[in-house]
Order: structure tokens, then C-alpha cells, then sequence
């Protein structure tokens, strides 16, 4: 068993950790820091945990105590990772940040679209991107990894085959929909439940901060190609959820795009391209780490529409986390992660 810390236990992603884990047979949870609920157990703030961290109690960031963990995972707001991680490699503890502190590699394009001053420069280059689809085997390498953003994740996995391919011409655009829990565990009026319920919205047409994450990790696949990709993210009355519509111009109509797809992905466990003809919902990957996608030639024209679903706070965070985790430490990569989804 290894010894792990989560750093922000009680937000979204920190919770899901804490879930998945209890059921991981390599990994126990030792150190669980909140400022908010220093002293806390567990147990009687999270009732569905209560069998399985009876004592642990939620405490304040401490370098030395995270310090004594093989592996910690950050659920922390951005920022946070950049004052702590370095120190952590010191002591030789694996750092999976599932904030985007070390997700770019531009620190310019970081500092412009997370607004503020990046606080570990000399830590981005040897970030691993955990998108484990691309990046398996520089990850059993890695010290320090950047998991993905949930609608990078959700978008990337549905273009990928593409892009590798050579396929994509003109611009991409990508209309993707999250629950709310996306939106985090903090108290903000468009997470109200009579602000998001019965509703659904854009937000953030002019710009997101997952573009530049989304177009980085398509330019690195294509091999150094510069896509034109309009991102619209919308808030849509789930809990859990990301659903990614994503439209392309493929001309080449001789490419057979199911089994390019298939075949694509024929070895990874936690992408599912669907049948032809059906479509991926998102209750179908709910509490799970799954991507299921479809992938459509509507009418026979040039645009090619990719359908990706995951669950934001599972393969969009703690899950792919943990898929991570499984890989640097050379276990099974299911290993806590074999939970069916909810559905209905
Ligand atoms: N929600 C989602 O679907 C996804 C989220 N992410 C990213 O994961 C990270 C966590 O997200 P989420 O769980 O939703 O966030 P929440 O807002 O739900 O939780 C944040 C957690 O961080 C702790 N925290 C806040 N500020 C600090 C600080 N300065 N130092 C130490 N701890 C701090 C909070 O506890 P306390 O204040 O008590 O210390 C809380 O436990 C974010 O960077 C987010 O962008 C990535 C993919 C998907
Ligand atoms: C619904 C909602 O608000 N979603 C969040 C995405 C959260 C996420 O993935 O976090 P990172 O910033 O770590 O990538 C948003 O759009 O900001």
C-alpha cells in the first residue's frame, strides 16, 4: 500500500477522490487537508464514507506532513500547486495536480488566460500532460503531472483519431455542455439551484481558458499544425456530465471514419467508441472513467460531427488522476476505477 494526500478534500474533485480510492486496493488515503474544516473527520462530513475512513480527519496544508505521502493529488484552485509542488519533489513524492497549473507550456498564454503570475516557471517543462490516450509512457516517467481539464479531455479524446491522421482541414468547433458540479463546490449565483435548474446557458463565447489547453494538446498530436478552434462551453442542469458536439471538415470521403475510430482506440480500456448509429449519453459514463464517443458523416458532406461524453468529475479529473497514478506506479490501470456507471 502507498501512502497518498489530497490537498482541497472537500471540494468536488477532492470528494470523488476520496470515493474512488476507498474502493483502490494499492493506495490508502493518509493525509486530507481543508482549511475550512481543519479537525473534521471525514466521516461525518461525507456519511457515504463513513465505513471507509472512520479516523481520517480533514487538516491544514502542511508541506511536511504531505511530504511523508508517496503520491499527492491537488484539487485545489489554480495557484495553489505552484507554491507546494516543488517542495513535495523534493522530498520525492509524486505530485498529480488536477489543476491547470502546469497544464500549458507557454507561461506567457498561462499568465494571460489564468490572470495571474505563473508561481513555478521552472516546473512547466517537466510536467507531464496526463492524458494517458496520448502520453502513457512519458507519465510512468513523470514526477509531476498536469491531469487534463474536463472539457479538454472530453474534446481531445473525441478528435484525436482525426487530427493524428492528417484528416482535419478548416476551422474545428467544438460545442460542449457541463453539469454543474464543474463549476466546483464554492458558493457562486450561477451554481444556485434556481439559476442553473430548467435552464441552460453559453458562457465564455468570447473565450475559455480550456482553448488554448484544447489546441495546445491538438497541435502537439498533429505534429506542430496549428488548428482554428471555436470552443462554446454551456451549464446544463446536471450534476455530473460533459457532452462534447464536435464538428470538423474532413474531404476525404474514402476514409471509413468508424473503423479509423475503432481502431484508434482498439487498446485503450476507458474509451468506447460506440456502434454506428448509436449515440453517447451522458448518464452512460456517470460515476464512471469512461469516454464514449460516436463518430457521423451527416448527409455525406465535408463536416464530420464527433459525439464525446464523459463524466467531468471522473475521466474530466479524479478518475483520469488516478489512471494516472496507476500508470507511474505500474499498476493495472483500472486499479479503483472498475465502477459501473449510474444509469438511470
Ligand atoms: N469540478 C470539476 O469538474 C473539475 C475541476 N477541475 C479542477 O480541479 C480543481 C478542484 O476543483 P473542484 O474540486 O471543483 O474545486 P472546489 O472549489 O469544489 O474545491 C476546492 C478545494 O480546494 C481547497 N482550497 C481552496 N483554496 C485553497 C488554498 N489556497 N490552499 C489549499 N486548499 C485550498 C478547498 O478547501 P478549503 O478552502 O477548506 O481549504 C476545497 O477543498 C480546480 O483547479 C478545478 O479547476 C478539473 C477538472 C474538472
Ligand atoms: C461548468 C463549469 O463552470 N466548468 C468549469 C470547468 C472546470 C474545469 O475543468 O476546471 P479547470 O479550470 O481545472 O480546467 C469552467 O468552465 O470553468
Amino acid at each position: 500500500m502507498i501512502k497518498v494526500g489530497i490537498v482541497g478534500g472537500t471540494g468536488y474533485t477532492g470528494v470523488e477522490l476520496l470515493r474512488l480510492l476507498a474502493l483502490h486496493p494499492q493506495a490508502e488515503v493518509s493525509v486530507i487537508t481543508s482549511r475550512s474544516e481543519d479537525g473534521v473527520k471525514v466521516a461525518d462530513m461525507y456519511p457515504n464514507l463513513r465505513d471507509y475512513y472512520p479516523e481520517l480527519t480533514f487538516s491544514n496544508p502542511s508541506a511536511k506532513e504531505l511530504g511523508q505521502c508517496d503520491a499527492v493529488f491537488f484539487a485545489t484552485p489554480h495557484g495553489v500547486a505552484h507554491g507546494l509542488a516543488a517542495e513535495l519533489l523534493a522530498e520525492g513524492t509524486k505530485v498529480l495536480d488536477l489543476s491547470a497549473d502546469f497544464r500549458l507550456e507557454n507561461i506567457a498564454e498561462w499568465e494571460q488566460w489564468y490572470g495571474q503570475t505563473h508561481g513555478a516557471p521552472e516546473l512547466v517543462t517537466e510536467a507531464v500532460y496526463g492524458l494517458p490516450e496520448v502520453n502513457r509512457e512519458a507519465i510512468k516517467q513523470a514526477r509531476l503531472i498536469a491531469v487534463p481539464g474536463c472539457y479538454p479531455t472530453a474534446v481531445q479524446l473525441g478528435w484525436l483519431p482525426l487530427v493524428e491522421a492528417g484528416l482535419v482541414s478548416g476551422p474545428m468547433i467544438a460545442s460542449c455542455a457541463s453539469g454543474v458540479s464543474g463549476a466546483g463546490r464554492g458558493t457562486k449565483l450561477g451554481s444556485l439551484f434556481c439559476e442553473a435548474t430548467e435552464n441552460m446557458m453559453a458562457y465564455a463565447v468570447t473565450g475559455h481558458r480550456h482553448l488554448p489547453e484544447i489546441k495546445q494538446g491538438l497541435r502537439r498530436a498533429s505534429g506542430g499544425q496549428n488548428f482554428d478552434v471555436t470552443f462554446t462551453p454551456h451549464l446544463v442542469p446536471m450534476i455530473r456530465g460533459i457532452h462534447a458536439s464536435l464538428y470538423a471538415t474532413v474531404q476525404d470521403r474514402t476514409v471509413d471514419l468508424q473503423q479509423l475510430f475503432e481502431q484508434y482506440y482498439q487498446h485503450e480500456q476507458f474509451v468506447d467508441v460506440l456502434p454506428a448509429g448509436i449515440n453517447p449519453q451522458t448518464r452512460s459514463v456517470r460515476g464512471a472513467n469512461y469516454c464514449r464517443l460516436a463518430v457521423y458523416r451527416p448527409q455525406d458532406g465535408d463536416t464530420v460531427v464527433v459525439l464525446s461524453v464523459i463524466d467531468n468529475l471522473v475521466k474530466g479529473a479524479s478518475g483520469q488522476a488516478i489512471q494516472n497514478l496507476n500508470i507511474l506506479f505500474g499498476w493495472p490501470e483500472n486499479s479503483g476505477l472498475e465502477s459501473v456507471a449510474l444509469m438511470p
